[in-house]
């Protein structure tokens, strides 16, 4: 076990207002050589997790061990452990990628002549050579964000924590950036992914833990998980008209919005009526068009937060459509 948390409080005071309890009663383990994904609404707690973890932030109870070793008693070398791609951009200023890469990879530790092969590597596979010398303030979004993942991963810890890696990064980068992750397992690294992507995560993660108002709803496999959801469809639709122009039937279990996409999960035994509910709504103009599957990691994480989408967490996806 590369991570060891047990019974995990983290309760913030603030003046004048009630405390925050951002993380109650976690235990949770990473095991050598996982992927394991962090799923949760903004708020649920993960930040303040990681934060845990580098010993940044002090627990209100319970004891994180990272390697055999309490992070209480020795933060700093939990932060020596871990190699961390934060959430927010990495101000790159003028600082070109190679620049910013391989500084951080000789700040771990690494001799320059390996870095440079591997950054050269990492550049090639995330294809993202052609602004290796380009200034950090001329990049875009995506390609700081792309940097961010190379200086993570340059030079890795044996455990690595990436925080929302894909955001701002196109479909085709995504996957080479995936392919990395993966490989990082491969030479002995264990990763913990925090995303608020569960389509994305249910794909590239060995285990996830959902957390939600600050508890650990559930964790597991993603197979495993939806197990709790297994007899159950999800019914895709796309509307051909604002959504109050559809009337829910009653064998809805629950349904969320995502811009012009409906989602319904039902049971099995529902399937011929809400095809024919579906057809009927084409006809009437009202669908354009819809798909049946199998329910996803997604269903299972709407279910337990109560009916939000992850994707949308201030919109309620349960009783009625006014959205
Ligand atoms: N320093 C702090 N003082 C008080 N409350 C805090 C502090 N840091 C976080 N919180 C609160 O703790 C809760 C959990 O926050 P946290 O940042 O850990 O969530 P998160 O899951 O990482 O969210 P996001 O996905 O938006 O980054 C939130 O209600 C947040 O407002």
């Amino acid at each position: 076990m590369v991570i060891d948390i047990q019974n995990l409080s983290k309760i913030y005071t603030r003046k004048k207002k009630p405390p925050v309890v951002a993380n109650d009663n976690l235990s949770l383990a990473l095991e050598e050589g996982e992927i394991l994904g962090l799923l949760g609404h903004n708020g649920a707690g993960k930040t303040t997790l990681v934060n845990q973890i580098l010993g940044l932030t002090k627990p209100t109870n319970g004891d994180i061990m990272v390697m055999g070793e309490s992070v209480m008693s020795d933060p700093k070398r939990a932060r020596q452990l871990c190699s961390v791609q934060p959430q927010s951009q990495v101000p790159l200023s003028f600082l070109t990628p190679e620049q910013a890469v391989l500084t951080m990879g000789k700040m771990r530790g690494g001799k320059e002549k390996d870095i440079k092969n591997r950054m050269k590597n990492l550049f090639q596979s995330l294809d993202i050579e052609e602004w290796a010398k380009t200034e950090g303030e001329k990049l875009s979004g995506g390609i700081q964000r792309l940097t961010a993942f190379c200086m993570a991963i340059v030079n890795p810890g044996k455990i690595v924590i990436l925080d929302e890696p894909t955001n701002d990064i196109d479909a085709v980068r995504r996957r080479y950036l995936w392919e990395e992750i993966r490989q990082l397992t491969q030479k002995g690294s264990s990763v913990i992914l925090v995303t608020h992507n569960v389509l994305e995560a249910e794909k590239a993660v060995d285990r996830v833990a959902i957390l939600h108002q600050g508890k650990l709803l559930a964790k597991g496999k993603p197979s495993e998980i939806k197990q709790t959801v297994n007899r159950q469809l999800r019914m895709e639709i796309n509307l051909a008209m604002e959504p109050e122009n559809i009337n829910l039937p009653s064998w809805i279990l629950s349904h969320h919005m995502d811009k012009e996409r409906l989602t319904l999960s039902l049971e099995q035994s529902s399937v011929p009526i809400a095809i024919e509910w579906a057809q009927s709504n084409i006809v009437e103009g009202k669908i354009n068009d819809y798909s049946l599957s199998p329910s996803s990691l997604e269903d299972v994480y709407v279910k337990l937060t109560g009916g939000r989408s992850i994707e949308e967490p201030n919109k309620l996806v349960s009783g009625g459509l006014s959205l």
